[in-house]
């Protein structure tokens, strides 16, 4: 350009003066400043275009030739100063000029530039006016300063420290944040300070750089040479993090901007762990997950949904179509469909669009059931889990079969059940609730309420005297005590039973039983725990109780009240012989009688086995006395039996309240004592308790223990009593008696140990005794007999007659030597047993008589059912001869008796000679007792027969 110039300057030149002039003014026309140059009249020759414009200035009136004064008045019709100050300016102007002085000054113009404006002589002669625009450069000074201002500011404000070095590697400019931020002192970081001073002081005041101090030197010199963009990571000296980046500038130096990061290191490492959760979160949700953008496309999945679908991580990468993803799973064989993948995708469409997010159901080739749901999202796309509800499903089915079994149980079960909820509405009620109360299953159903049950219940007539109000009423009274148990009493008699439960969340569970039959069965046992069985009498249990009122009204009101002990004579054998059976009609007869021969309002028990009592009321001891005498003389007469050979009677004991006592177990005792006193007074007697019963029951007790050792202690021995035989007063024989002689109370009578030895069987061994030692003394007589006394408990002990056999044996007696007494008892207890043993011992040669005749109860019938020898009448009959017609009719009856049969009879207990006459004149073939001799110890036998057979002799 230059050049071309040049080139035109040249050949302007070889044109002319004027080619010189236009080719000047081309180059004034181009410059930036405004050029006018004049002559040395002031006037134009030269003015270029930028003059003009600058002062906005016309070029008809500002041109070659115009003069300046005429410019001036042209620029302050401008505006661009006053024309009062023409004439002035002008002349100033000029003179200055006119010294050949330059002259500049600065104007500002009616546009509102401001002009730099030299007027300077040329030295040829004119001057030359040079302006030039100085108001851009004054608002460049302006803005720079503003922007310097501003970057001072904001490099102060920065909310990062900066710190920039020029080429040299000398501190710049650093802003007091860099400062701050490292605790640098401003004195020693500041302008002009080389890099390294700044590190080293850096480092000085605690700050890392997370390497040794010379390799963060090495480091950072490397980073200044090799003019790297380089991004440090450094510790302050508190520290907090920051993070320093370094830019290399164009002009060599560099600049750091160094940030605190440490809050955004934590956020970032929040972020991070965050999205690890995440991450393991998705990762281990037991869902199926997938992200789908607004196209279909998959976002991110998680394994679970890969899994279900059988689709590996390169089938799943981000930006699969939804499509693709169901068409490559259903090829992998994950599931089939009897739809094609597109329409399953279209499906799945639709779902999103219409934002159905209702779970859709899918069955897996492996059997497992998939809930898949689409969830569209505010933000475009959509988010689809994968459910396995296998085992809900699965659950579900079991608890439908669950519901169904309980359901049939509920309906199969004996109880009714209903359940409540707490307004005392049905839940569910089961199918024999309503059977049982009768109710209409229509009306009967969920939701209806308990008191619409109970007012439809009241209108069947379930219930008697009553109304649904009431009863509904009553029933949420006891509800509100809590659970409990309630039976309501039917219209037709049944009993059900309510079982109230209350449910955890509220509501009752009411359970209903029918328990009549319970209840009837319960009143049954109840009835059997204080009943006989047998007999349906009281028991000893009802029978306690009822003494025990009687005994408390006895107490409190006055009067008195019996207590009869009544004991089956001969019952053990009835039942032995007869069988349970007949001992059992036995007792309920004799139940029946007893029943029917009481008052009212007495009591008659069963107290076991064959012990019945009677509670009676009334004037005692005569009622009592009364009755005792009318049940003996019936009971005595019982129906016929199996066998007429037992005799039934029974024995009474009776003790009165509050004579005897008022304690029941007192009284008992004393009804006992007196019982067993009738018993001991031959049976079917009645006794009344006697106060010295008590004395005697005690020296009972005594004598009985005594006894135990008699036999061992060899305190017993015999004494003998001759029989005599009437006709020729021939002595006959001697009866042994047994003696007991107690070492401190001396003779005990037969009379008294005897029962006591029968009742304990010891009369066993006993019994043995004497007759092995009767038979052995006997042994040594001449010819006569010895009669030895047979207990009936001997007869019902086996061996007897072995054991007579051995005694006999034993002692090289003969048989006929010796005769066995039998009294009636033996034959009363088992007569048929007896009187077999009897034909053994008859058949051993023994002779066998009739003990005490005339005493017992039908001792006539006896000697029909077996053959004595002999027959001995009581000695209570001799004993009364002379003051009883009675006994004096007895003997002579059996003495008669005695001599139609061919048998012997004794008369015994004969003291007296009149005695003597009299059972001679009566019949009597023999006798025994004090007249001949009194019993007498063995020793003394022979004296005996000697003196007997003296007398004899005389007589
Ligand atoms: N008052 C009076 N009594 C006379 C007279 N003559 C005899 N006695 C008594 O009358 C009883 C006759 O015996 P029992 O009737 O068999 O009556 C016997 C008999 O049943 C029984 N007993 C005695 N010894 C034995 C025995 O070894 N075995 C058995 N099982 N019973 C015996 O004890 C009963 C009483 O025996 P004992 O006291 O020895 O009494 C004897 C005897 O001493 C008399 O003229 N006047």
């Amino acid at each position: 350009m230059t050049s071309t110039r040049d080139n035109e300057l040249g050949a302007r030149r070889e044109q002319g003066p004027e080619a010189l002039v236009a080719l000047s003014q081309l180059a004034l026309d181009h410059m930036e400043q405004g050029v006018c140059v004049y002559d040395a009249d002031n006037r134009i020759v030269l003015v270029n275009q930028r003059y003009l414009s600058l002062f906005d200035m016309s070029a008809d009136v500002v041109r070659v030739g115009a003069s300046y004064r005429e410019v001036l008045a042209h620029s302050a019709t401008r505006g661009n100063f006053p024309e009062s100050e023409l004439d002035s300016l002008y002349s100033t102007r000029i003179a200055q000029i006119a010294a050949g002085k330059p002259f500049r000054t600065e104007q500002r113009l009616a546009t509102g530039l401001v002009m730099a404006l030299e007027l300077k002589p040329l030295p040829g002669g004119g001057w030359m006016t040079i302006c030039d625009d100085v108001s851009r450069l004054a608002r460049l000074e302006a803005e720079l300063r503003v922007q310097t201002e501003r970057s001072q500011h904001a490099l102060a404000n920065m909310s990062h420290g900066l710190i920039m070095y020029d080429a040299d590697s000398r501190v710049v400019v650093c802003n007091e944040r860099f400062l701050k931020l490292y605790n640098l002192d401003p004195e020693v970081v500041k302008p002009g300070v080389t890099h390294s001073a700044a590190i080293e002081h850096w480092l000085s005041r605690g700050n890392t750089p997370g390497m040794s101090a010379d390799e963060f030197h090495d480091t950072r010199l490397e980073d200044v040479r090799s003019r790297k963009a380089k991004t440090l990571l450094v510790m302050r000296y508190d520290g907090r993090m920051v993070q320093a980046v370094s830019r290399f500038l164009p002009d060599g130096g560099w600049v750091t901007v160094h940030e605190d990061v440490t809050e955004r290191l934590k956020y970032e490492e929040t972020l991070r762990q965050q999205n690890f959760i995440l991450d393991a979160a998705m990762e281990n949700m037991a869902h199926g997950l997938a992200f789908y953008d607004s196209d279909m496309r998959l976002r991110v999945c998680n394994t679970t949904y890969r899994k279900i679908y059988w689709l590996s991580p390169e089938e799943t990468r981000p930006g699969t179509h939804l499509g693709e993803l169901i068409e490559r799973s259903m090829a992998n064989g994950a599931f089939v469909s009897e739809y094609s993948p597109r329409q399953l995708l279209e499906a799945a469409s639709a779902k999103i669009a219409n934002r159905d997010s209702s779970p859709m159901r899918r069955r897996m080739t492996n059997d497992t059931v998939i809930s898949v749901r689409y969830c569209a999202l505010a933000e475009g796309g959509f988010v689809a889990t994968y459910e396995d509800i296998t085992e809900r499903e699965r659950a579900i089915e079991e608890l439908s079969e669950q519901y169904r079994r309980f359901d049939a149980a509920l309906n199969n079960m004996s109880q009714g059940l209903c359940m409540l909820d707490s307004s005392l509405r049905v839940i569910v009620c089961n199918r024999r609730y309503i059977e049982m109360y009768g109710l209409s299953p229509d009306v009967v159903k969920p939701g209806i309420s308990m008191r619409e049950i109970m007012d439809h219940s009241c209108e069947l007539g379930i219930h008697p005297d009553t109304t649904g109000a009431k009863l509904y009423a009553d029933y949420v009274e006891r509800l509100r005590e809590g659970e409990h148990t309630l039976h309501r009493h039917l219209s037709d008699g049944r009993i059900i039973k309510l079982n109230h439960k209350r449910m955890e969340l509220g509501g009752w569970v009411v359970t209903y039983e029918d328990v009549t039959e319970r209840h009837k069965a319960q009143a049954r046992v109840a009835h059997m725990a204080r009943h006989d069985s047998l007999t349906d009498l009281p028991n000893r249990t009802l029978f306690r109780e009822k003494m025990g009122e009687g005994l408390n009204q006895v107490a409190i009101a006055g009067g008195a009240m019996a207590v009869l002990c009544f004991d089956l004579d001969n019952f053990k054998t009835v039942n032995d012989r007869l069988g349970h059976a007949a001992g059992d009609r036995l007792l309920r007869w004799v139940a029946a009688r007893l029943k029917e021969n009481v008052g009212e309002h007495d009591t008659v028990a069963r107290l076991g086995g064959d012990e019945f009592a009677v509670l009676q009321r009334g004037p005692q001891p005569q009622s009592a006395e009364k009755l005792a005498r009318r049940l003996v003389e019936i009971i005595g007469h019982p129906p016929p039996l199996e066998s007429q050979s037992i005799h039934v009677g029974v024995s009474v004991g009776i003790a009165i309240a509050p004579d005897h006592g008022l304690d029941a177990d007192e009284l008992m005792k004393c009804a006992d004592l007196a019982l067993y006193q009738a018993k001991a007074r031959g049976r079917g007697a009645y006794q009344l308790f006697e106060p010295e019963m008590e004395e005697e029951a005690r020296s009972r007790h005594a004598l009985e223990h005594n006894l135990r050792g008699a036999l061992e202690a060899r305190e017993f021995h015999l004494v003998f009593q001759p029989q005599v035989r009437l006709e020729s007063s021939e002595l006959t024989g001697f009866e042994a008696l047994l003696r007991w002689k107690h070492p401190s109370r001396g003779f005990v009578s037969p009379a008294e140990f005897i029962p006591i030895a029968e009742e304990n069987g010891l009369i066993v061994p006993i019994g043995e005794w004497v007759l092995r030692t009767a038979c052995a003394t006997a042994a040594s007589w001449p010819d006569v007999t010895v009669a030895v006394n047979l207990s009936p408990v001997q007869f019902r002990a086996r061996g007897l007659a072995a054991m007579v056999t051995s005694a006999l044996a034993e002692a090289g007696l003969p048989p006929q030597r010796l005769e066995l007494e039998v009294t009636e008892t033996a034959l009363l207890d088992d007569s048929e047993a007896t009187i077999e043993i009897l034909h053994q011992l008859r058949a051993l040669g023994v002779r066998v008589s009739l003990d005490d005749f005339g005493v017992g109860y039908s001792s006539l019938s006896y000697l029909r059912k077996f053959p004595f020898d002999r027959i001995k009448i009581d000695r209570s009959f001799v004993g009364t001869l002379g003051e009883s017609p009675e006994s004096v009719a007895i003997v002579r009856t059996i003495a008669s008796l005695g001599s139609v049969l061919g048998v012997e009879t004794t008369a015994e207990g004969v003291e007296t000679e009149e005695q003597l006459d009299f059972v001679r004149e009566c019949g009597c073939t023999a006798v025994q007792g004090y007249y001949f001799g009194r019993p007498c110890p063995a020793a003394e036998v022979a004296r005996t027969i000697e003196t007997l057979n003296a007398v004899r002799r005389v007589a």
